[in-house]
């Protein structure tokens, strides 16, 4: 072995390694990957977001901060992460979604490591049920396998087909790994709006009952077993809407109420088996909550926020029930539209 020439080949070999590493960071730095530089948690960011961001919502946001929260702090948690919002639409159920995924993801909704389905969108045919399952297992697998801290967002739950839900129960499970991938770094997010299903599903019924085919006013004393009930109940008692807390509440979110209702059945397979870490409600929005969604919305369109524009837009849209007209029928849905016909 001859000394120089064993020199300039371990020199080589010593600069090789450092220009791949040096290049390997300045992919990294560019080009989003699974790394600490382009997934942390920001605690603070979030609690600021929710705080600020995300009107009308003090239990969802109380909940949604400390499910993750502790959920991030966790090094060794047991079990991924499995929240299930359910709340009217428009309420912020998708928007909350999105402040956690910026606050996790450095790119935010736009992260390769967050995936989102709609089930009517994504799995329209029942005769197609079985590619699903196999294309769903595959997916979820598939991307956890690539980075374990990645988010799933499954949207319109409650219109889900059950052979599907039960398909991807074992990953949301207590595991510590399935076939040499461990899910429990990961975050399912489960979207459901079956409260607007069983209103109307109770107003159609009602109607139909009375041989009516015009809406009529409908109370639903059902006990509470209703998110809007609830927070009806204490409006007509004269009561805060902040002081409702998530046990006046829970009667909703119910293992009793989800068995009895056919859109809610999905629940109880996840709910037998304790996957569902935390149920999250979402109130119906008001005419003030409306407002402020109203401002922001032109703040974020880049406009001067004013208040009699989005004012004469939240009175012309539709309140419910019919002779209280407290809740916005759409929540903050349609406001982004709308804004625009007024401005
Ligand atoms: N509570 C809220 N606070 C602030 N903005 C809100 C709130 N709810 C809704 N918004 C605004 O309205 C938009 C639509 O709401 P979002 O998609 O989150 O409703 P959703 O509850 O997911 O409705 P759906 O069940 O119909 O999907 C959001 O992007 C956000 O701009």
């Amino acid at each position: 072995i001859e000394p120089i020439s064993t020199s300039i080949a371990v020199g080589m070999a010593a600069a090789l390694t450092g220009f791949l590493a040096t290049y390997q960071n300045v992919f990294y730095y560019f080009h989003e990957c699974c790394r600490p530089e382009w997934i942390s948690f920001n605690r603070t960011g979030l609690e600021v977001a929710l705080d600020r961001k995300l009107f009308g919502q003090h239990v969802a946001s109380r909940v949604i901060q400390k499910a993750v929260t502790g959920f991030m702090n966790n090094k060794n948690p047991k079990k991924p992460l499995v929240l299930s919002l359910h709340g009217w639409t428009g309420t912020g159920k998708n928007f909350v979604s999105q402040l956690i995924a910026e606050n996790l993801y450095k790119e935010g909704m736009a992260s390769s490591f967050i995936h989102q389905f709609v089930s009517t969108a994504h799995f329209p045919h029942l005769s197609q049920i079985e590619n699903y399952k196999s294309q769903l297992q595959q997916w979820v697998k598939g991307n956890v396998t690539n980075c374990p801290r990645s988010m799933f967002i499954f949207d319109e739950m409650d219109k889900m087909h059950p052979g599907l839900i039960d398909c991807i129960k074992p990953y949301l499970d207590y595991y510590e790994n399935l076939d040499g991938v461990s899910y429990r770094q990961a975050i399912f997010i489960f979207l459901s709006e079956e409260e607007k299903d069983r209103w109307i599903q109770l107003k159609v019924a009602i109607c139909n009952f009375y041989g009516r085919t015009d809406q009529i006013h409908i109370e639903i004393n059902a006990g509470g077993e209703h998110i809007t009930q609830v927070a009806l109940n204490f409006w007509k008692e004269g009561r805060d809407r902040e002081e409702i807390q998530l046990q006046d509440l829970e009667p909703a979110l119910s293992l009793s109420v989800f068995n009895n209702k056919k859109s809610g059945l999905w629940h109880t397979s996840l709910i037998d088996k304790n996957l569902v870490d935390f149920f999250v409600p979402f109130l119906p929005l008001e005419y003030r909550h409306v407002l402020l969604c109203g401002m922001a919305e032109m703040s974020a369109k880049g406009l001067e926020p004013d208040q009699d524009v989005v004012d004469q837009m939240a009175r012309d849209l539709v309140y419910f029930p019919k002779s209280e007209k407290i809740f916005s029928g759409k929540g903050c849905k349609t406001i982004g539209g709308k804004l625009d016909y007024y401005t």
